[in-house]
């Protein structure tokens, strides 16, 4: 399977991001928590190397716990401050005030040495599309203070939010562009869905993901579909069709319809909480 980015969307991408950046102390970086490191992009650390960085595990509700607080030790361990959120429900973003503190404290001793007192650290979230930099800001900032949508690539605007006396927000979003050059990142990215699905073939996609998950998970398909276990995942697709009743021309199974029906179960966490890369295997 291959993939593709749109380019053009990015070198424009890049080129906002070197401008914002000139205008805040502090980047908060989303990542997803269920591909901390393919929803990365390290330009960002290039591009940021003076400010004061805080990782958000994005997402922490689909992921599993256990490799979150892998995550959360390995981002620490780097020198990010790290904060699990669920930015949907609002979980771990109360945190996220007091850790922007803790995180731009030299900035704020180095300020006060001058003489400057009570100006407010800026900050700016960044991240690829749809990991959840809009949702993160509205529940940051307690309103709906930014357009969210569950397709990639639609926020727009520009202002400040102040979400207290303390910090202020630029309310556009930074957008990283994923790292495409491996293809494995590539995958992991159009598994959560992180690439839009027009340009991929779903059933490779869920063919793929059917394979992760036997090695990874294995029953979590069999329980969720009633079905049994299978070393083909087309054969797999094929027994979901069954089970969830996904026919064309009357009789015929249609395997496109039931790999759309995983990928969106797989999306909304409907197979459960799934870590898809983890620390270990990374670092090896
Ligand atoms: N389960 C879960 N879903 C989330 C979370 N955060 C965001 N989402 C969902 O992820 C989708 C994308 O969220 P957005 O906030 O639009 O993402 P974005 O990064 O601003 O996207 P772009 O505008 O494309 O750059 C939406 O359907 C959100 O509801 C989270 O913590 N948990």
């Amino acid at each position: 399977m291959h993939f593709q980015w749109y380019p053009g969307h990015m070198t424009k991408a890049k080129r906002m991001m070197q401008e914002n950046i000139k205008l805040i102390d502090l980047i908060i970086e989303l990542v997803d928590a269920r591909v901390p490191l393919s929803s990365r992009n390290p330009d960002i650390d290039e591009l940021g190397k003076n400010k004061a960085r805080l990782i958000i595990l994005n997402k922490s509700d689909l992921a599993e716990e256990r490799w979150n607080e892998a995550w959360t030790e390995y981002f620490k361990k780097k020198g990010f401050h790290v904060v699990k959120v669920n930015s949907r429900k609002g979980g771990g973003v109360k945190s996220v005030q007091s850790v922007i503190q803790e995180a731009c404290k030299a900035k704020i001793e180095r300020d006060r040495k001058r003489g400057i007192l009570n100006r407010p650290v800026r900050a700016m979230v960044v991240g690829i599309p749809n990991v959840g930099k809009s949702t993160f800001i509205n529940s940051l900032a307690g309103k709906a203070a930014a357009k969210t949508g569950n397709k990639p690539g639609v926020t727009k605007g520009k202002q400040w939010i102040r979400l207290n006396k303390q910090v202020e927000l630029l309310d556009t979003p930074g957008i990283l562009w994923p790292k495409f050059e491996d293809q494995t990142v590539g995958l992991r990215l159009a598994l959560i869905g992180s690439i839009k699905d027009e340009v991929l073939q779903t059933e490779e996609l869920a063919a793929e993901l059917i394979r992760f998950l036997a090695a990874n998970y294995p029953g979590v398909l069999e329980n969720k579909y009633t079905i049994t276990a299978a070393p083909d995942p087309y054969v797999m697709l094929g027994r979901i069709a069954e089970s969830r009743h996904c026919l064309v021309r009357g009789n015929e199974l249609d395997t496109e319809k039931a790999a759309m029906l995983l990928m969106d179960d797989f999306r909304e966490g409907k197979l459960g909480r799934l870590t898809l890369e983890y620390p270990q295997t990374e670092e090896a």
